[in-house]
C-alpha cells in the first residue's frame, strides 16, 4: 500500500506490529519517508545459495538482486538485523555496525539509476497494491527499501 509517512520509530513499530493490517510484507523508505508498506517483493532466484533461509530473507535477497535497494531485513525469530545487497546477504549486525553500514550504503553511494530503470517492469506487478486500493494507479515500485 502506497504511503507517504515521515519515518520514525513509533510509527515503524505500529506498522509491524503483530495484527497490524500492514505486519505482512516490507516497507520502502525514501529519504525520511515511509512510501509504501505491506509490499511482497519477488523472492530469491533459487539456485540453492539461500535454500536454508525463510521467505522474509529470500524475499530481501530477491529485491536486492533486481534493485539496487539496501534491503535491511530483521528476523522475527532471532532478532538478528542483516543487509542484502546485490544479490547477497550480509551477516549480523548489531546497532553501531547498522547504523555505519546504512550511513555509507545509503548516504555516501551515488546510487547507478540503470538498474532500477531495467527492473521497474519486473518489479511492478510484485510491488503493486490491491486493485481497487485508493492508491493503485500512483504505486512506484522503484523506490529504495
Ligand atoms: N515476498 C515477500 N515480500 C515481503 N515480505 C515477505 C515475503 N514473503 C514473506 N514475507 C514476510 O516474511 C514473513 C514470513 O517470514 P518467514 O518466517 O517465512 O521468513 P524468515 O526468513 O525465516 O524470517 P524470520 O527469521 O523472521 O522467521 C511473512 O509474514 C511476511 O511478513
Amino acid at each position: 500500500m502506497r504511503l507517504d509517512a515521515m519515518v520514525s520509530v513509533p510509527f515503524l513499530e505500529a506498522l509491524f506490529a503483530r495484527n497490524a493490517p500492514l505486519h505482512d510484507g516490507g516497507v520502502i523508505l525514501q529519504s525520511s519517508r515511509v512510501v509504501a508498506a505491506g509490499c511482497l517483493f519477488p523472492l530469491q532466484s533459487s539456485d540453492g545459495t539461500y535454500r536454508r533461509y525463510g521467505t522474509r530473507h529470500r524475499a530481501a535477497i530477491g529485491l536486492s538482486e533486481l534493485t539496487d535497494a539496501v534491503v535491511l531485513v530483521v528476523s522475527e525469530e532471532r532478532g538478528s538485523m542483516r543487509i542484502a545487497l546485490a544479490g547477497q546477504l550480509g551477516p549480523d549486525l548489531n546497532g553501531t555496525e547498522l547504523r555505519e553500514q546504512l550511513r555509507t550504503l545509503v548516504y555516501d553511494r551515488q546510487v547507478p539509476v540503470s538498474r532500477l530503470d531495467r527492473i521497474s517492469d519486473e518489479a511492478a506487478p510484485v510491488m503493486a497494491p490491491e486493485p481497487g486500493s485508493p492508491t493503485s494507479t500512483d504505486a512506484q515500485p522503484r523506490e529504495r527499501a
